[in-house]
C-alpha cells in the first residue's frame, strides 16, 4: 500500500486535499482526523505538519508527501521534488527597516531572524557571509521592532504581513516556492505511485486548459489551427452543412478569449468553452 503525507493544516492544507480528492482519492471528512485509508485506490494519506513532511518521505518512512519547496530546502532532508503543484506559491526573502540594509551585501555582522534556519544558513554559507541566524517559530516580522534581530527572512505572499510591521523587502527572492510532491529515491517506483503522478499530473492539466469546440468554413481551416494547435493537435470532424467542419482543441484557460474573438473574426462560429474535469493526456 502506497503512504503518503498530506498538511494536517495550515496554508496548503486545504489546496492539498481539493487536489487529491479532485485526483480521485478519498479524503478525510473531519479536519482533526490523522489517517485517512482509501481502499479502492490502495493508498493511506497520513495528516503531518507540513514541516515535518520532508523528514518522514526522506527517511522512507512515507513513499510521498505534498509540502512547500521552501521547507523542503528547510528541512535539509534527502527528499527531492517531483512535481510542482501549482498551488501555495510564495517567496522567501529577506526584510528589514527600510534605510537599514541596502541590499543582501550588507548582512555581515547582522542578526537575522527566521523560523527557516536551514534556508537561510545554506544562503549565507553559500555567499560566506558570516552572520547571526536568530530560530523563532513564528511571526517573525516582529522580531525588528522588538529588537531581537536587524533583519527577517521570512514567507511573503501578499506583503502585507511585511508592511504592517513597517518593513520592506531587501535584496531577490531567496527562492521561489510552491507546494511540491516530494520522494525519496527508489521508495516510490512501484504503479500505484506512477499512477499517483499521472492523475496529479491530469489536475494540472484540467485546471490549465479549457477545450474549445467551433465550426468554421473548410477552406480557412489551416488558419483556424494555427490558433488553436492544441496540444498534439486539433480533432477535426466533418459537418452535415456542407463546406464547413467542426474543431476540438484544448487552449490555455488565460488565453480563450483572445483566441475566440481572433477566430470570430476569421469567420468561426458557434464557439463553445468547456471546462475539463480531469485527463491523462
Ligand atoms: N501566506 C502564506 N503564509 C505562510 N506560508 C505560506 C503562505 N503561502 C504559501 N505558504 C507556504 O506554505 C508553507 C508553510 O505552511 P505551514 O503550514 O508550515 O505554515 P503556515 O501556513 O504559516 O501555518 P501556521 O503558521 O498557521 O502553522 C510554506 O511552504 C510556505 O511557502
Ligand atoms: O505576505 P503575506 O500575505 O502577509 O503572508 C506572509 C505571512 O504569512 C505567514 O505568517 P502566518 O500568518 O502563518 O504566521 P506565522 O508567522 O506565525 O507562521 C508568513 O510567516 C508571513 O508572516
Ligand atoms: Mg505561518
Amino acid at each position: 500500500m502506497l503512504r503518503i503525507a498530506v498538511p494536517n493544516k495550515g496554508s496548503l492544507a486545504t489546496a492539498a486535499a481539493q487536489m487529491l480528492a479532485e485526483a480521485g482519492y478519498r479524503q478525510r471528512t473531519d479536519p482533526k482526523d490523522l489517517v485517512c485509508h482509501d481502499p479502492v485506490n490502495d493508498v493511506e494519506f497520513f495528516y503531518l505538519r507540513p514541516r515535518d513532511i520532508a523528514t518522514y518521505v526522506g527517511s522512507g518512512d512515507l513513499d510521498l508527501g505534498i509540502t512547500g519547496r521552501d521547507l523542503l530546502v528547510d528541512s535539509g532532508s534527502p527528499a527531492q521534488e517531483v512535481l510542482d503543484l501549482g498551488f501555495g506559491a510564495a517567496t522567501f526573502r529577506f526584510a528589514a527597516a527600510p534605510g537599514t540594509l541596502a541590499d543582501t551585501a550588507g548582512l555581515a555582522g547582522r542578526r537575522i531572524a527566521t523560523s527557516y534556519p536551514g534556508v537561510v544558513g545554506g544562503y549565507l554559507a553559500k555567499r560566506s557571509v558570516d552572520a547571526e541566524v536568530i530560530r523563532l517559530d513564528g511571526a517573525v516580522e516582529n522580531a525588528v521592532r522588538l529588537g531581537v534581530a536587524d533583519v527577517v527572512a521570512d514567507v511573503v505572499q501578499t506583503g502585507t504581513t511585511l508592511r504592517q510591521a513597517g518593513l520592506v523587502v531587501v535584496g531577490e527572492p531567496i527562492l521561489d516556492s510552491s507546494a511540491v510532491l516530494i520522494t525519496r529515491d527508489g521508495s516510490a517506483d512501484g504503479a500505484a505511485a506512477g499512477q499517483l503522478l499521472r492523475r496529479l499530473q491530469g489536475v494540472l492539466v484540467a485546471r490549465r486548459y479549457v477545450m474549445l469546440v467551433y465550426d468554421v468554413p473548410a477552406d480557412l481551416l489551416d488558419q483556424a489551427s494555427a490558433l488553436t494547435p492544441g496540444i498534439e493537435s486539433p480533432t477535426i470532424s466533418p459537418l452535415h452543412r456542407e463546406g464547413w467542419i467542426a474543431v476540438q482543441a484544448m487552449v490555455k484557460r488565460g488565453d480563450v478569449h483572445r483566441v475566440m474573438d481572433d477566430l470570430y473574426e476569421l469567420g468561426a462560429r458557434a464557439l463553445l468553452v468547456t471546462d475539463i474535469h480531469a485527463c491523462r493526456l
